[in-house]
């Protein structure tokens, strides 16, 4: 958004020596060292004008917004020309590049040094042409007349449009060539991918820092994918999205999976995103509010006519471990039973007691492919349900108190913590199909112990409620790639 009451600024570019494109595109650099170039307008190739004897120049036009007065803002043009080896051997003469101060909101300038408008300007068709395409609307100040207008009089003649681009003949289209060795691939794609999105949550457009993972499928005949074009699609969408009513990240996969299995000519697509998110929350005993960032993942592949998609949720937490507490407690009933208590005494008094153990963090993650909406801040609820305690960022003593002694009163392995979730995925969504998609694994960061403890199960909701509701083990734990790529009917 323009500051209010700032002026609009319109410079033209010129270069008819050296690398000409080169020439503006270090000019346009050195010009946002001291401003922000807002709009840049196409290249046009343009006969030279005044001097014909040279070669055709290359022109653009931008606008850019800067704290410089007009007068300081010439010198920096001037300094740029000169750090670019400007020379000025006779008028109109070539060179490598010009900058001109073409308008400078409504003022009317003119002094010794400097005139604006620039006094030429209406009369040139490779300062106008240009000008109308980033604004046609503005109006000069001295001529009452708007650039397009202005544009139309003087016309198109020896001004032409380029691509911009390096030169270069393009022979082969080398993904497309056979590979050496024909075996078809999985997954090809690009990981790591760092865009802010857009999410309209309910209503309010946020923008997200997300990582993307972005894959297709490729056949024995293909050497390649196109890597260029899973960046291409994720801006066109980035773009549509923002103009778009309360999707969500699992849409944005999807929408985003459809769009690559399109371009890329694939049979399967895949995305993975995973973006923060700021979820408010209350401490358990001071009722502060205070906010707390999860990480929500959505998945999504698509084989061009069926897509499917996923929810997900990646929640830190505590957890206590039953192991080391029922050996603390063994020890502790010993000394009472030293001390002269009675068995029944002990006993008594250890369930009374928190029993001291050793805790760490929990990494829990939980997921959930379905055709249903699911919503991913109830998925972090789940998970902290799960474990034995959740965290959180800042606690007053009463609620750190209560965080400890929650903990100790529910101790649990990393096997307990993923079937506590299961369970209580059952619970929660017992609408939700047989064919959907349930993955659920915990991570603990063991505090005595340099390794992790790992627990996960995969499986569709038919094959979990099965087990669950029925006692009967399901041999066969359908895989994420597997939920995925096949049929939901299971
Ligand atoms: N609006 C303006 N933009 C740039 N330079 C200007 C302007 N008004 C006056 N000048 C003065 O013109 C001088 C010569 O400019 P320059 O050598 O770039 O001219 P040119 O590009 O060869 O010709 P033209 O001015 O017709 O584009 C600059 O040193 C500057 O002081
Ligand atoms: N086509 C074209 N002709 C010119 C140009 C220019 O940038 N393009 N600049 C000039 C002096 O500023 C003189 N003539």
């Amino acid at each position: 958004m323009r500051e209010k009451g700032r002026e609009r600024v319109f410079l033209s570019l010129g270069a008819n020596l050296g690398d000409r494109q080169g020439n503006i595109l270090q000019a346009l650099q050195f010009l946002s060292a001291r401003a922000v170039v807002k709009k840049v307008s196409s290249f046009y190739e343009t006969d030279p004008v005044g001097y014909d004897d040279q070669p055709r120049f290359l022109n653009a036009v931008c606008e850019v917004e800067t704290d410089l007065e007009p007068s300081g803002l010439l010198a920096f043009l001037l300094a740029i020309e000169k750090r670019m080896g400007r020379l000025r051997p006779f008028r109109n003469a070539p060179r490598p590049i010009d900058i001109d101060l073409l308008l400078y909101g409504d003022r009317l300038i003119d002094e010794a040094d400097l005139v604006v408008p620039h006094p030429r300007m209406a009369e040139r068709g490779f300062v106008l042409i240009p000008l109308a395409e980033i604004a046609p609307e503005v109006v000069h100040p001295l001529l009452d007349r708007s650039v397009a207008s202005l544009a139309r009089s003087v016309g198109e003649k020896g001004v032409d449009r380029v691509e911009r681009g390096l030169r270069f003949r393009l022979d082969r289209d080398v993904q497309q060539e056979s590979p050496r060795i024909a075996a078809s691939l999985t997954r090809v794609g690009v990981t790591n991918l760092e865009r802010v999105i857009r999410v309209t949550d309910g209503g309010r457009p946020t923008l997200f820092e997300a990582t993307l993972d972005l894959f297709a499928d490729l056949g024995p005949e293909r050497s390649g994918v196109h890597m260029s074009r899973f960046s291409d699609v994720l801006e066109e969408l980035a773009e549509a999205f923002s103009s778009e009513a309360s999707p969500d990240f699992e849409s944005f996969a999807e929408r985003l999976a459809e769009a690559i299995a399109a371009s890329q000519g694939a049979r399967y697509a895949q995305v993975r995103l995973r973006a923060r998110y700021p979820l408010e929350r209350m401490t358990p005993i001071s009722g502060r509010k205070v906010e707390e960032l999860a990480t929500f993942i959505g998945i999504a592949a698509s084989d061009g006519t069926r897509t499917r998609r996923l929810v997900g949720v990646e929640v830190d937490g505590l957890t206590v471990c039953p192991c080391a507490q029922a050996i603390v407690r063994g020890y502790e009933r010993q000394l009472l039973l030293d001390e002269g208590f009675s068995e029944e005494e002990a006993d008594r008094i250890l369930d009374l007691l928190p029993i001291a153990s050793h805790n760490q963090r929990g990494r829990g993650t939980l997921m959930i492919g379905a055709d249903e909406k699911v919503r991913a801040e109830h998925l972090v609820s789940i998970v902290e349900a799960s474990m034995s305690s959740e965290v959180y960022e800042l606690l007053k003593r009463p609620d750190e108190f209560f965080v400890v002694n929650k903990a100790h009163r529910n101790p649990r392995f990393v096997e307990d913590v993923v079937r506590e979730m299961l369970s209580n995925v059952g619970l929660v969504y017992g609408d939700l199909p047989d064919g959907a998609f349930v993955l659920a694994r915990q991570e603990n960061l063991e505090s005595i112990h340099r390794h992790n403890a790992y627990a996960e199960r995969q499986g569709t909701l038919g094959e979990i409620r099965r087990e669950l509701n029925e006692g009967i083990e399901t041999s066969h734990h359908t895989s994420l790639e597997e939920w995925l790529r096949g049929d939901r009917s299971s």
